[in-house]
């Protein structure tokens, strides 16, 4: 039997069989379609998920065909800035930009070649999920290819399937709808030179248009403008009541949307397509040994481009449980907190996105020009913020809650000096690892680990970490001598004496097998 068969392998699947792959886990991964999709789907994605592609390994290749760019600022109806979430100039606590627009055609065939370093796993492409079956030890999936059907079993399965999920379609799963649902057209484009922007009041200084998520408030049409990596740009355009899909994709209306914004300038359009932009999460994201994943889950407005996000996330959370549980060292109800943990995460982002979807698709120009006013009033009275400020910590699940920091993204400082300069990952290695703030403290976090859990955790002493003092100065803020950090970076807590009740924390929320236990799995 499989430890894993995963359904979609677009972004999401192609990365959770990659944590997977690595976790030395038996997974197949199928995809409906032969071959590769040609079109950019997906553009934009976070310094998260760049940590975990370096986690997966994949980053040389990944960051080669990326552009890191500089945040986003939302224009309203007079062209004055309303909104700004620029990163110049902002230190980058995670090691990467906030930012990075890609090409998803070249992105998947990393995530995808970069498979067959597994023989643990195996891609199985042009082959369509049917139907599946659970009983108690496991999932039967019946798969349809064009040599006829098969049936494959697996402990458990994770659907990365897409929005119209054929998975959770065939468990009946419902979706929660945010009440958020606009019409836009998408339009790509490769573009030898610079976008051209209307006269814009109120930049900050060093705000570089070119370099910018661009969102254009405009109660004529509101429009979004992005850059892309290499020459690739994005524009969305909001669709007007009585407008129609298929106009509106026809290439003279998609000419002319495009063309203020690059007369003279050389370009090709590469797709143009109208999508319903909306709000929508899934009522559960398990049933018993079958996980939902990525836009099976739920779907965002795109307007912080935060969806591949949330679904990159989902399986790094899943991925470390499953091969925790898979190992026999905890109980498969760890697995119970995937949804716990994720469901209330995403919920917060697409809240923020629908929250912006709803003054950015104004149409009334009286109501857009009192929003003017009242955004604007709104960010005199408030401290500058980026978008890496809009995603939340995770406050239930795998996390002591009531210590500083809990559930907070922990941070990856750049480590060393010059050409031996590294990142914290690749300097201590993944998995769990909890960081002392000196030798001390680190042969005290030795022996309480050793006392209280079996589960694998590094210890990692930051005085002998050259980071320039910032892992320091992230425990100083917390009041804490230790910190504990998940497997997918996120922290489960801190402790300021003694380390002992945190781990024991641990050990009551994941509840580990006794040796005897793990031999009669065995
Ligand atoms: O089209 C998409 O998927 C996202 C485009 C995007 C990226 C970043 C900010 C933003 O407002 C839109």
């Amino acid at each position: 039997m499989l430890d894993v068969v995963i359904i979609g392998c677009g972004p999401v699947g192609a990365l959770a069989a990659n944590l997977l792959g690595k976790s030395g886990l038996n997974t197949l991964v199928i995809e409906r379609e032969a071959d590769p999709f040609p079109l950019p789907r997906a553009v934009h994605l976070d310094h998260e998920m760049m940590r975990l592609f370096q986690a997966a390994g994949v980053i040389d290749h990944v960051v080669a065909d990326m552009r890191d760019t500089e945040g986003h600022i939302h224009i309203g109806a007079d062209h004055g800035v309303i909104r700004y979430m620029g990163t110049v100039g902002l230190p980058r606590p995670f090691g990467w930009s906030n930012d990075y627009f890609f090409y998803q055609p070249e992105l998947e065939a990393h995530l995808r070649g970069a498979l067959a370093r597994y023989a643990n796993v195996q891609l199985r492409l042009g082959t369509a999920f049917e139907a599946l079956e659970q009983d108690a030890d496991g999932v039967a999936v019946r798969l349809r290819s064009p040599s006829g059907p098969s049936v494959v079993r697996a402990r458990w399965l994770i659907a990365c399937d897409g929005s119209r999920s054929s998975v959770r379609k065939s468990l009946g799963i419902a979706l929660d709808d945010l009440d958020f649902e606009e019409p836009w057209l998408v339009v790509d484009a490769e573009v030898d030179g610079a976008v051209r922007f209307p006269a814009l009041t109120g930049l900050p200084d060093g705000a570089n248009l070119q370099q910018l998520s661009v969102m254009m408030c405009d109660p004529d049409r509101p429009a979004t403008v992005v850059p892309g990596r290499g020459n690739h740009r994005r524009w969305e355009f909001m669709l007007l009541p009585g407008e129609d899909d298929a106009a509106m994709m026809r290439p003279e209306k998609v000419s002319e949307l495009v063309g203020p914004w690059l007369e003279r300038v050389p370009h090709r359009i590469v797709r143009a397509a109208t999508y319903r932009f909306h709000g929508l999460i899934a009522e559960k994201w398990q049933q018993g040994r079958v996980f939902l994943a990525g836009d099976a889950a739920h779907q965002t407005p795109p307007f912080f481009g935060q969806g591949m996000c949330h679904g990159l996330r989902d399986v790094a959370n899943l991925a470390w449980k499953l091969a925790l549980v898979s190992d026999g060292k905890v109980e498969p109800e760890l697995l119970d907190s995937y949804q716990a943990e994720r469901d209330p995460h995403v919920r917060a982002v697409i809240e923020a996105a629908v929250a912006a979807g709803r003054y950015i698709c104004m149409l009334d120009p009286a109501q857009a020009a009192a929003r003017d006013v009242e955004m604007r009033a709104r960010a005199e009275g408030s401290a500058h913020s980026t978008a890496a400020d809009l995603i939340p910590a995770i406050e239930t699940g795998i996390v002591a809650s009531d210590t500083p920091g809990a559930g907070e993204r922990f941070i990856q400082p750049w480590v060393g000096a010059g050409s031996t300069q590294a990142l914290l990952d690749d300097v201590t290695g993944g998995g769990w690892r909890l960081f002392a703030i000196d030798a001390e403290a680190a042969a005290r976090a030795r022996q309480a680990v050793e006392a209280v859990t079996a589960l694998a955790i590094r210890i990692v002493d930051i005085s002998e970490i050259a980071d320039g003092g910032t892992l320091r100065q992230w425990l100083t803020e917390r009041c804490a001598r230790f910190v504990l950090v998940r497997p997918d970076f996120y922290v489960f807590g801190t402790a300021c004496e003694s380390v002992e009740p945190l781990l024991n924390g641990l050990r009551g929320s994941i509840t580990e097998q006794s040796a005897r236990e793990r031999e009669s799995v065995t």
